[in-house]
């Protein structure tokens, strides 16, 4: 059957809700392709505010990996904007001069943060809080400066606040209403709020209105309507968000404030759907994910074919996530004539509660203080429930498992995903999960901003008894219930051989696995018979895969193997030859002292490799990459040792070793340290007749210092040491855990004690020669296999995406 093209704009949080949506109806109907202009996979915005506020990392807040794409056929262009849609012939244009056609096409562009139209908004220091580009500037901001200023007081504004207040800045909020997040909460609500971020370190500027934005080319302060002026060298723009509708306004699509649609968020061009914050259904654009995912839900259903009401509009709930502070609203905030108000203050306990009720019915809520009401009194509004049945079976007094039992089924978990309890009950029974990342992975309750969190848990609890344990162990992931550790030793033990077997035998519970477990279980299988595996192509990330590392605009890079960073004029005069022959968009010196040819077509990278017949540098792998350098003894004058000789030492004796995570190294030859080893996950220092051994170190996001391993004499007992060192490493760390978080975890002191045992690291070792003698050189392996050659570098549709 000829699959129907489906293309989708937009790979945020709403357009690939959607995507899932319908990837669960009809699995192989559709021929998806997906643009979007952030070079990344789609990812969860909300928590942003959590990695401002310092509590996860970006690399955490992914939702659906490269992989994920990859697994169903998708096509990803990441960083590549669709500019045009040809609605009569169906096609869709992009920046980067592509031509798609399709049959279906959903739009789900989002939204723009609103930028006020003040001089100076395009000074350096001014940004928005949208994506992770301007989180990293505000992280970036916040090491060099000490004044911020966050223009708008509502849920963006005050969480962007309390995060540059955790990285250390002095903040102002310059608010234009008189009380706080007046669009969410009621004036009381809003000063007790006020008072208590006042209490954290906040200062509040009322009644304010900004007028210019001041200073040369930098931000140097903000100045107001009523003369007054503050000073900021960074101003955090959180006054709104416009949804992003040029695309369709200039193609001929139907459009208001958003791109109107109707109950099955179809526009008003045949074929072409909207969804997310870029939508207006029924006069209403939304800026909250519930909703949108209840569109997503309804979009998937009339795309597939299948019946159903289609989308009615949502009551909205909101809940500031602010650590110490517990703000919810629902529904209707503020009393009118028809309105009666159920009020409830506790001046000592610092709680507040409004319930308002038109004509008998609940239709609004706000709560400060004690929010653990608040799902329970959305749901009610929900259901059009009278208000005497809330008032008659008041929970006030429960709290944690006692809380949760005593709901009825209906009552929603999960506010952003519309889970209820009775939906995660159904799937602890009968799927047997036991830990929230299962729940997560088969309902997705707590998937968005994760405050339903402790409610799953205590379900959890309250459902499984005895049998949970809030400590759990740590899965490998939602398909298994064992650990890392568990499944390593079934593989010994039951002497399996291939991820399937593992799988079926360890009772996965997705038989195909996820792209969490295949890579992984595929490195367990390799690291435990080196000589026996058979390395499972299909479960490894794209870039391995491909043995290149995918761009953000779908071409790759080559970097070719240049022991301890050393060139000579043959290989510069080959790099230079290739480079002219294959038109390379740029030739870069990367970090680790190699040449990095970027801009490559991927049907390309074959005969590249094979013009410059040179090995490999593993640029895209979970293996050891570099050995970075010093001139060292022979040329500098603090030179102590042969630093350069014994990198290159190091780096050919352990190339192309797969490892957890990628291992980087250096070798200095004095304590000025120019190779930078206190960074690496292996440094070495060299000293007056002796070689220091450091591990653990790392200069990415989570920059820390590594720590003193070993002393040693001579080359051969360095070498001894780190290859003890990798083998303990790769066999105790979790999978995709760098040596820095893994020393971290176990303590220095415990690999000193094993690496400092003579019978451990001879045996250590021993396991490490049998792996290197496998070693194959990826780069000429695949130029002489024909078959491979064609299956991985002249398919067409392979996705490009990668990890
Ligand atoms: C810091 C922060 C915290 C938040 N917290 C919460 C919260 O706690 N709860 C909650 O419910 N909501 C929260 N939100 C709002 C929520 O994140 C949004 O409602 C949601 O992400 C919107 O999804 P979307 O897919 O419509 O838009 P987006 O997630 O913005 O995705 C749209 C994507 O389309 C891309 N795009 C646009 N035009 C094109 C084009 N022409 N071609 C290709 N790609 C294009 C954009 O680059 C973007 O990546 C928060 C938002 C932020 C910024
Ligand atoms: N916890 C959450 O649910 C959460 C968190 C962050 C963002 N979001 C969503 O992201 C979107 C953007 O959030 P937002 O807070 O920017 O929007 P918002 O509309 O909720 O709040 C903007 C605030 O800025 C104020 N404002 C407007 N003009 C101003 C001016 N000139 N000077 C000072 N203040 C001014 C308004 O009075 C308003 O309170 C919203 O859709 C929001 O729902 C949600
Ligand atoms: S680390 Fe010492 S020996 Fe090496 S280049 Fe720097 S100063 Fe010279
Ligand atoms: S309430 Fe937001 S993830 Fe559950």
């Amino acid at each position: 059957m000829v699959k129907q093209k489906l293309i989708l704009i937009g790979n945020g949080m709403a357009g690939i809700r959607a995507i899932e949506e319908i990837l669960k109806k009809k699995p192989t109907v559709f021929d998806i392709t997906v643009f979007g202009s952030e070079p990344y996979p789609n990812y969860n915005r909300i928590q942003l505010s959590k990695v401002l506020q310092g509590d996860t990392e970006v690399s955490d807040i992914t939702l659906n990996e490269w992989q994920w794409y990859e697994d169903n056929g998708i096509r990803l262009y990441p960083g590549e904007t669709v500019t045009k849609i040809d609605k009569e012939k169906q096609f869709v244009y992009t920046d980067k001069g592509r031509i798609e056609e399709y049959d279906h096409l959903i739009i789900a562009t989002g939204s723009n943060p609103f930028m006020l139209p003040l001089p100076g908004v395009d000074k350096e220091g001014v940004t928005a809080f949208r994506d992770i580009k301007d989180c990293e500037q505000m992280i970036d901001y916040s090491q060099k400066y000490s004044r911020a200023a966050v223009i708008g007081g509502g849920l963006l504004g005050l969480e962007a606040a309390r995060g540059l207040l955790n990285l250390g800045m002095n903040v102002d909020v310059i608010h234009i209403s008189d009380y706080l997040m007046e669009r969410q909460l009621d004036r009381d609500a809003g000063q007790l709020l006020q008072k208590e971020l006042e209490a954290q370190g906040m200062n509040f500027l009322l009644e304010k209105q900004t007028v210019e934005i001041t200073g040369k080319k930098k931000v140097t302060g903000l100045k107001f309507k009523d003369g007054g002026q503050i000073s900021a060298d960074l101003v955090v723009m959180a006054v709104g968000i416009k949804p992003n509708v040029a695309l369709a306004e200039e193609s001929g699509i139907g459009v208001n404030r958003g791109i109107v649609v109707n109950d099955h968020m179809e526009t008003n061009v045949p074929n072409i759907y909207a969804v997310g914050e870029c939508a207006e259904h029924r006069q209403m654009v939304y800026g909250l994910v519930a909703p949108l995912y209840e569109q997503g839900q309804a979009l998937a259903k009339h795309i597939c074919g299948i019946e159903g009401q289609g989308y009615q509009g949502s009551i909205l709930s909101t809940q500031l996530k602010v650590s110490g502070v517990d703000v919810f609203s629902t529904g209707k905030i503020n009393e009118d004539a028809d309105t009666k108000a159920i009020k409830m203050f506790d001046d000592w306990n610092g709680t507040y509660k409004k319930i308002l009720v038109d004509e008998g019915k609940i239709t609004g809520a706000v709560l400060f203080g004690d929010t653990k009401d608040g799902n329970r009194l959305l749901s009610l509004i929900k259901k059009g429930t009278d208000v005497e049945e809330y008032l008659n079976t008041d929970r006030n007094e429960e709290s944690g498992v006692s809380l949760v039992a005593g709901m009825p089924d209906d009552e929603i978990i999960c506010g952003c995903n519309g889970v209820t309890k009775g939906t995660i009950v159904e799937a602890i029974q009968a799927d047997g999960l036991t830990t929230l990342e299962q729940v997560k992975g088969c309902t997705n309750a707590s998937r968005s901003c994760g405050t339903c969190k402790s409610l799953v848990s205590d379900l959890l609890e309250c459902t499984l008894g005895d049998d949970y344990n809030e400590n759990q162990k740590e899965t490998i992931c939602a398909c298994t219930d064992l650990s890392k550790d568990e499944v390593i030793a079934e593989i010994k033990e039951k002497k399996l051989t291939h991820t399937r077997e593992v799988m079926h035998v360890l009772g996965w519970r997705n038989e195909e696995g996820c792209s969490k477990c295949k890579p992984a279980l595929n490195y367990y299988l390799g690291m435990v018979n080196p000589t026996e595996y058979e390395d499972e192509r299909e479960s490894r990330f794209v870039n391995e895969r491909l043995h290149a590392n995918i761009q953000n605009d779908g071409t790759y890079s080559v970097v070719p193997r240049m022991y301890g960073g050393v060139t000579n004029a043959d290989d510069l005069r080959k790099i230079a030859d290739v480079a002219d022959k294959y038109e390379v968009g740029m030739i870069k010196l990367t970090g680790g002292q190699r040449i990095d040819l970027l801009g490559i077509k991927k049907d390309d990278l074959p005969s590249i490799w094979a013009d410059l017949g040179m090995p490999s540098g593993y640029a895209y792998g979970k293996s050891v990459r570099t050995v970075k350098t010093c001139v060292g003894a022979n040329f500098c004058r603090f030179g102590t040792q042969d630093s350069v000789g014994m990198g290159i030492d190091i780096e050919k004796k352990f190339e192309g070793l797969n490892t957890p995570h990628k291992v980087k190294m250096g070798v200095s030859a004095c304590p000025r340290n120019c190779a930078e080893g206190g960074v690496k996950d292996v440094g070495v220092i060299g000293l007056d007749g002796i070689w220091e051994v450091y591990v653990g170190g790392n200069g990415g996001t989570e920059l820390r210092q590594a720590e003193i391993l070993s002393k040693v004499k001579t080359q051969e007992e360095v070498l001894e040491v780190i290859g003890a060192f990798l083998q303990y490493y790769r066999e105790n760390a979790n999978y995709l855990e760098r040596t820095s978080h893994w020393v971290a975890r176990v303590g220095i002191e415990h690999v000193k004690e094993v690496i400092g045992n003579k019978e451990m690291r001879d045996a250590l070792n021993e396991r490490m020669d049998l792996t290197l003698s496998t070693i194959k050189e990826p780069w000429s392996e695949a130029v002489q296999n024909q078959t491979l050659l064609k299956e991985l570098y002249e398919k067409v549709n392979v996705p490009t995406a990668s990890k």
